[in-house]
């Protein structure tokens, strides 16, 4: 059907073309000044993501947009989305190497996925950067001769057996390793290397495009002061570094990795036993559930081994599968008893339990799903 058109209508249009050619424009003299600043942030060595003047910044331009009569949403939605762009784009200028006499970075397994974009980094910053593969053991010892760091980047069930193939680092040599797990990991760094050692989790996968924001996990081995650069490095590229235990970072995988994964995996098993429709299930879609539907496909767009890896490698967490399982059959049971009085006092208990981050998550929730809905087309 063709859309409606009026001349009135076709007037008031091209006045909106124009206004929507001078943003154009101003974006575009924004992203130079953004281009400026990262020179200037590169040369000093200022972490890509400042959370402080990003804050006040939105508070201020929230204000103004209320006192305009423009709705402040609409202005933070707008500047988060043109932030992000500049975080996208820092990285082209390179970031400062905050270490200026370490010698190369070996990374095991850089031609991997994760070791791969932290290749990348490191050579963003100025690094010298050697990949030690799969076939390159013959020549593992020239690699590593003059090493200054090396990062073990390898599938989680052949990181111990390559720790310990590892022949001895020069001394000064910082070992690092940037595994889903943690406790066994660094129990291996430690034991082989009697030097430097640090346990990292970077929370996200090799397909983000800058890491402002991104969490990575640091779990602390030996010689802090030899890997501080390390972690203000990583803050440079625009990290938010969260520290912890080894154990708790396990424990809290579980959850975050282990479980999650898990129950997608079953959901998507459910989908194909089930014989569902995906095209027709798109087409039915709430929000929420085109949401649902994207988190648990990406799943099986990655690496089987990898997710294997990370559930298997977690002992407990098949207790926790056991525990999803009596849970599971604890409301289906009411389901089955035709109990929705039971099970509404069950929802309240949880939606207790829950207490204010159940809200906290509802506006985060709308504000994704509201993103979503707008990537729509057609
Ligand atoms: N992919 C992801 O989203 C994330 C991965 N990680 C961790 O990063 C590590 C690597 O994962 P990916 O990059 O996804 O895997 P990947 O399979 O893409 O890369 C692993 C690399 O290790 C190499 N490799 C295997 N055995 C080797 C050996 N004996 N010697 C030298 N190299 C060897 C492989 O050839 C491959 O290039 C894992 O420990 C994983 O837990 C952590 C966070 C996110
Ligand atoms: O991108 C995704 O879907 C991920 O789940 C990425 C991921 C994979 C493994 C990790 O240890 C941490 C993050």
């Amino acid at each position: 059907m063709a859309e409606p058109s009026s001349a009135a209508l076709d007037a008031l249009r091209a006045q909106i073309d124009e206004v929507d050619q001078e943003m154009l424009a101003l974006l575009q003299r924004r992203l130079k000044l953004v281009g400026e600043v990262g020179t200037i942030k590169h040369r000093e060595g200022v972490p890509i993501y400042a959370p402080k003047r990003e804050a006040s910044m939105l508070a201020k331009r929230r204000a103004e947009a209320e006192a305009m009569g423009v709705p402040p949403q609409l202005i933070e939605d707008l500047l988060r989305r043109i932030m992000r762009e500049s975080y996208v784009s820092e990285k082209d200028v390179g970031f400062k190497r905050v270490h200026d006499t370490l010698g190369p970075i070996v990374i095991v397994g850089g031609g991997g996925k994760l070791g791969g974009l932290f290749a990348q980094l490191f050579t963003l910053s100025g690094y010298e950067v050697r990949v030690l593969e799969q076939n390159d053991w013959d020549r593992a010892d020239a690699l590593l001769a003059d090493a200054g760091m090396v990062v073990i980047s390898v599938p989680i069930d052949k990181t111990c057996e390559v720790i310990e193939r590892l022949p001895p680092l020069p001394e000064e040599c910082l070992l690092v390793d940037l595994t889903s797990i943690k406790q066994a990991p660094l129990a291996a760094m430690l034991k082989a290397h009697p030097g430097p050692v640090l346990g990292l989790h970077p929370m996200f996968g090799p397909d983000v495009s800058s890491l402002a924001k991104q969490v990575v996990v640091v779990c602390h081995g030996r010689g802090e002061e030899h890997y501080q650069w390390l972690l203000k490095q990583i803050a440079i590229w625009g990290a938010r570094l969260h520290e912890a235990p080894a154990s708790e970072h396990d424990q809290a995988m579980q959850l975050v990795q282990a479980m999650r994964h898990f129950t997608a995996f079953v959901y998507g098993l459910h989908l194909k036993r089930e014989h569902a429709d995906i095209e027709q299930l798109l087409q039915f879609s709430s929000p929420i559930y085109r949401l649902e539907l994207a988190m648990v496909g990406r799943l099986f767009a990655q690496s089987p081994s990898l997710y294997a890896d990370i559930i298997f490698a977690q002992p407990d967490a098949l207790a926790r599968a056991r525990h999803y399982l009596d849970r599971y059959q604890e409301a289906l049971a009411l389901l089955e008893a035709g109990d929705k009085v039971g099970f509404e006092a069950l929802f309240d208990d949880v939606a207790q339990w829950f207490g204010d981050f159940a809200q906290q998550f509802r506006v985060e929730s709308a504000n994704m799903l509201m993103a979503a809905n707008d990537s729509r087309s057609g």
